[in-house]
């Protein structure tokens, strides 16, 4: 599904590579942590992923394209495969609950009849149950990371790439989104999660892969978020 082949990345005001050589394979359905100290590369991962950066050198395919090859008019229906979630929840304000997750098919054209039927299935999947009408101010931080999560997997996307998604989150409350993230990961949504959550990443014991200055150092089907020795 995420197919990275001796992939750098240097940003032309940095002397180091932000990613160097690193190839990875992500499968369909797989469920993903990536950590690592703050500038270690994760966040440049994710925005190859989206092309939203270019690599140097190497090549990224994401379900199935190359994306060097992948014109830039067809960037958007690759983004729309991807689902994004922040640590900052990134919610529009003056929306209701219903209307962030609606608004996410809205922009993409969807009729109001199958908006009106696959949004409140979204908020219950997510737990919002009977808070459709809330506004984001009237929400907790983990609730409204809820929404975040619900506006990203509305459209189904075949990837939910999550950057520190627990990060302004009470470590109780954390739980309860991992627990989400877990059952979308369930519907076969391939989950990649960069975090700095020890508890969490060890907690579920998933896949962890560890980038150290750019460099792969670390990958493991069952791992903690340390270094297991
Ligand atoms: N847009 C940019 N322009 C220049 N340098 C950048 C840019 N984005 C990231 N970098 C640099 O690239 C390196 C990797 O950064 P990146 O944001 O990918 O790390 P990270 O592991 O996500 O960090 P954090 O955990 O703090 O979010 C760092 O040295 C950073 O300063």
């Amino acid at each position: 599904m995420i197919h990275f082949e001796n992939v750098s990345k240097v940003y032309t005001t940095q002397k180091h590579p932000a990613l160097e050589n690193v190839s990875i394979d992500v499968d369909k359905g797989e469920f993903v942590f990536l950590v690592g100290p703050s500038g270690s590369g994760k966040s440049t991962f994710l925005r190859l992923v989206l092309k939203e950066e270019k690599p140097n050198k190497g090549r990224v395919h994401v379900a199935g394209k190359d994306l060097a090859r992948l014109s830039n008019w067809k960037v958007p229906h690759l983004r729309r495969r991807i689902g994004c979630v922040f640590q900052d929840f990134r919610l529009l304000p003056n929306k209701n609950v219903f209307e962030n997750v609606a608004f996410a098919l809205e922009v993409i054209g969807k009729p109001r009849r199958f908006i009106r039927k696959v949004v409140p299935e979204v908020v219950e999947l997510v737990g919002l149950e009977g808070k459709a009408d809330r506004m984001p101010d009237e929400l907790s931080g983990g609730e409204q990371q809820r929404v975040a999560i619900a506006r990203a997997f509305v459209n189904r996307p075949q990837i939910l790439l999550a950057d520190e998604p627990t990060g302004n989150i009470d470590p109780a409350t954390s739980i309860g989104i991992m627990k989400v993230l877990d059952r979308i990961n369930r519907t076969g949504t391939t989950v990649v999660m960069a975090t700095h959550d020890a508890a969490i990443v060890d907690s579920m014991r998933k896949r962890v892969i560890e980038l150290e200055e750019g460099e792969v150092v670390r990958d493991q089907t069952r791992g903690v978020y340390g270094q297991a020795y």
